[in-house]
């Protein structure tokens, strides 16, 4: 094979060691993205990289992923397969639980991805030395083969915050943990958070755990070593070592390399905006608002009389490669009323770059983890609206650990509507009061730190040194 990786060992005629690293990201946008990213960090490492999607979801990523270009990555491979069909509803926004639920049927039926990554790893370790295959916590039945090639082996990804995994163990297990008790008190209860068919899906993945040999996480001891240190010292997440590497996303945007055409019209109109005066806000890709909360997000908006971007989409649905779904509607005339300071996208924003833009000062987000990494690493401060999973626990890692944000609405009142005013309150507060300034110099001081660790001897570099090192030993 053309692309592997020669590590020579230089010594006495050692022979030379080729690693190759298979990624099985679950098939879900949040999913997807972190593992892409760290297909781009490892073959900095010079060691190739193949990426396997549902052929439903392989376009999509490449396209969506900002920062750098998949496409002109020569060492990363994409292997493509079909899935059997499968149901494929539209978000329904006003469904009981705000959980995706229409993107489940997808999971199931990538499990059949199984029969083909085996394949894909027998002709590998024909012709390499040792096949590093990384997955999705949720994906773990579809590597079960790996104990069965003498030469490959499998390492967990965890996809979201330690803090929300510690909280969620301890509410299974109610064990004393190092937490503060004001925030147990405050920890959202899993039931409250997941559906129960999601809830069957992981525990049947969680089976097929035992033969991993590490764990890795997208986070960084910046931002929880407390929380990262718990899980390793419990075990929870069931194996011997973890390496802590985060955030996989670039922390770095240079201007005008972006390969994919022209910037993006919202970012020419960012340039023309004063330092850390607009405010993003988006829910990422599996929240769709009801119509009602369209209009009183739009309404609070518009009163706050703050710069904003407002990413105004629909989730995605099981099938990615469907096209997109209607949008609600906005109150009548709004977009003229704000026009000039305020934009609503309706397609896919370049959220990485907006965040990482200097006139950009806060955020409104649902807190998905890529969301929370990525407006850490760019440090800006957020107003937490968390819908479900573990974005109730990242609000409260957000709001009251780092003390980087502030809520717009409490985990309590979930099933409660949020008013215009509560929209209008929460954004004055970020972006204009002493408290927000208070925030946004702390997330500023927490991003630079980030920053720092992806860097040369920096935390997260090291463990990444040190995870390369162990798998080409
Ligand atoms: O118009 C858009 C919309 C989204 N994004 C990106 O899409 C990703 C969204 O990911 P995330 O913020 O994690 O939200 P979800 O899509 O909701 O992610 C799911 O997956 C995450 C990782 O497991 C979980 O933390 C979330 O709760 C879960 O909903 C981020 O990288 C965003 O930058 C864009 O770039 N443009």
């Amino acid at each position: 094979m053309a692309n592997q990786h020669h590590h020579n060992h230089g010594q006495n005629g050692q022979k030379d060691t080729q690693v190759v690293v298979v990624m099985v990201p679950l098939p879900a946008q949040g999913h997807l993205n972190q593992l892409l990213h760290l297909s781009r960090l490892i073959t900095a490492y010079n060691i190739p990289v193949h990426y396997v999607t549902p052929t439903t979801h392989g376009r999509q990523v490449k396209l969506r992923v900002q920062g750098w270009d998949p496409l002109a990555t020569t060492n990363i491979h994409f292997h493509e397969f079909p899935i059997p069909s499968f149901v494929c509803p539209p978000p329904d926004p006003n469904a009981s639980s705000p959980y995706p639920s229409q993107i489940l049927p997808s999971f199931r039926a990538s499990l059949s991805l199984r029969e083909p990554v085996g394949s894909l790893l027998r002709s590998l370790s024909a012709t390499t030395e040792r096949v590093i295959v990384i997955h999705d916590s949720l994906m773990a039945s579809v590597v079960q083969d790996v104990p069965s090639i003498a030469n490959a082996e499998s390492y967990c990804f965890l996809s979201t915050s330690a803090f929300s995994t510690s909280l969620f163990s301890w509410e299974a297990t109610r064990e004393p943990v190092s937490i503060e008790p004001e925030i147990l008190k405050e920890s959202p209860s899993f039931e409250s958070c997941f559906v129960p068919e999601l809830l069957e899906f992981a525990v049947a993945q969680d089976n097929y755990r035992e033969f991993n040999s590490g764990s890795l996480h997208n986070s960084c001891r910046v931002i929880e070593n407390h929380y990262l240190d718990i899980l390793a010292k419990k075990e929870i997440i069931g194996s011997v070592k973890q390496w802590v590497i985060g955030p996989f996303n670039p922390v770095e945007i240079p201007k005008n390399e972006n390969s994919n055409g022209p910037q993006h019209p919202c970012l020419d109109w960012l340039d023309k905006q004063p330092p850390k005066s607009v405010i993003f806000v988006s829910f990422g890709t599996t929240t769709s608002l009801t119509d009602e909360q369209t209009k009183e997000l739009a309404i609070g908006l518009e009163k706050s009389e703050q710069n904003f971007i407002w990413v105004l989409r629909d989730a995605d649905k099981g099938d990615m490669s469907a096209g997109e779904v209607k949008r609600s509607e906005l109150p009548e005339g709004f977009e003229e009323r704000v026009k000039g300071r305020g934009k609503v996208l309706t397609d896919w924003a370049p959220q990485l770059e907006i965040l990482g833009h200097p006139s950009t000062g806060g955020f409104l987000s649902h807190c998905g983890w890529n969301s929370c990494l990525e407006s850490i690493s760019m440090g800006v401060p957020m107003a937490t609206w968390p819908m479900h999973s573990d974005q109730p626990s990242n609000a409260l890692l957000i709001t009251k650990v780092l003390k980087v944000g502030l809520a717009v609405k409490d985990w309590a009142r979930r099933h409660e509507i949020v008013n215009s005013l509560m929209v209008e309150n929460a954004v004055k507060r970020l972006m204009v009061s002493a408290e927000g300034e208070e925030m946004r110099k702390r997330a500023g001081e927490l991003g630079g730190a980030v920053r720092k660790s992806v860097e040369e001897g920096g935390l997260s570099r090291l463990d990444m040194d040190s995870f390369i090192a162990h798998i080409t030993r």
